[in-house]
């Protein structure tokens, strides 16, 4: 398993992709058929791992992302900070997976440039990992938010 940058221990990776893995096979995509799953490590005193699949909708636009419904558990549980992000898609081909605009927007909102992201091919495990910063340049942050804010008092 290639890792660079050592972000996470090689042991917190291995749980990391194998609850993605196992979160991608409880995808709901009968439209697509595209199984997506992530998981979220925590950065917490005891870091935990929370897990989320892709569940469409037969009204397409309401489906959601794996990444998006791993994040909203998390946060709706009471983490907002993080220290890695796996994600897979059970397809058997020879492509890492790759994340959608929305989804990188919506771990920017809780994650820094240096966050890691680990880009899991289904077929044998392999990760390529991405930091935030270089899969979301110029990212729309909060802070952003918040300046123009007080320009505008
Ligand atoms: O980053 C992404 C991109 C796509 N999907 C899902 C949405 C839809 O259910 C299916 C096809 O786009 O894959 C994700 O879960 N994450
Ligand atoms: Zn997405």
């Amino acid at each position: 398993m290639q890792q660079q940058g050592n972000a996470i221990s090689e042991s917190q990776l291995e749980a990391l992709v194998a609850a993605c893995v196992k979160a991608a096979e409880f995808s709901y995509s009968p439209y697509s058929g595209y199984r997506v799953g992530a998981a979220l490590l925590t950065d917490s005193p005891e870091p935990v791992i929370i897990p989320g699949c892709n569940v469409e909708n037969c009204t397409y636009p309401d489906g959601c992302c794996a990444e998006k419904t791993a994040i909203v558990k998390a946060v709706s549980e009471g983490h907002r900070r993080f220290l890695a992000l796996a994600v897979t898609i059970a397809i058997q081909g020879d492509d890492h997976p790759r994340m959608c605009g929305s989804c990188r927007q919506v771990v920017a909102e809780f994650c820094g440039d240096q966050f890691p992201i680990y880009l899991v091919r289904y077929r044998d495990r392999d990760c390529q990992m991405v930091r935030l910063g270089d899969y979301l340049p110029a990212a729309f942050r909060p802070s952003i938010l918040a300046q123009d804010r007080s320009a505008a008092d």
